[in-house]
């Protein structure tokens, strides 16, 4: 998995360059943050003017894991919570950013993640749970 995600012919929804309705995430670590900015457009709506919760959602989903995956962990998601706070608006940016929490026998990694608002207002907070996996199964 590790190579197809890395790999020039993935098709992540999150972060491939390929996947052509995808977000197309690019990731850096900043110390122990994990950290990504995106601008949803009109095609992420859910409620006008607003960002679809489930698409949300992926983006926290897809942040919590780079942080793994930007140290070589292979994981996949075993459970997410979200708190919706805020409206997420179009067209404007956001920043996103996860962090590990706790490691559980270097197997199920409990991560957070949050995408904030141009005015420093946390939108959303999500919760989950990493399990590592063997990239050769999948
Ligand atoms: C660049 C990266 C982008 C990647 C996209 C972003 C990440 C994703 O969205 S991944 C896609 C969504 N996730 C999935 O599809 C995962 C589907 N699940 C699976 O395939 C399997 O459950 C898999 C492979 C993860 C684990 O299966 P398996 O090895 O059989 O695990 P299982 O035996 O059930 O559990 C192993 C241990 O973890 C524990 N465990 C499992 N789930 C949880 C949980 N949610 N919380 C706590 N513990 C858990 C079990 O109790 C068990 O504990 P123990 O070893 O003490 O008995």
């Amino acid at each position: 998995m590790q190579n197809r995600i890395k790999g020039s012919d993935h098709m992540c929804f999150g972060c491939s360059e390929r996947n052509p309705i995808g977000f197309k995430l690019k990731f850096t670590m900043d110390g122990d943050i994990c950290r990504t900015e995106f601008t949803a457009g009109e095609e992420h709506q859910g409620w006008n003017g607003y960002m679809h919760g489930g698409l949300i959602a992926a983006i926290l989903d897809e942040t919590m894991a780079w942080w793994l995956w930007l140290k070589d962990i292979s994981i996949m998601t075993v459970e997410m919570t979200i708190r919706y706070s805020l409206g997420v608006p179009v067209h404007t940016r956001l920043r996103v950013e996860s962090w590990c929490e706790e490691e559980k026998r270097g197997k199920l990694f409990h991560m957070a993640g949050q995408i904030i608002l141009p005015d420093g207002k946390v939108a959303a907070k999500a919760r989950a749970k990493f399990m590592k996996i063997d990239p050769a199964q999948f």
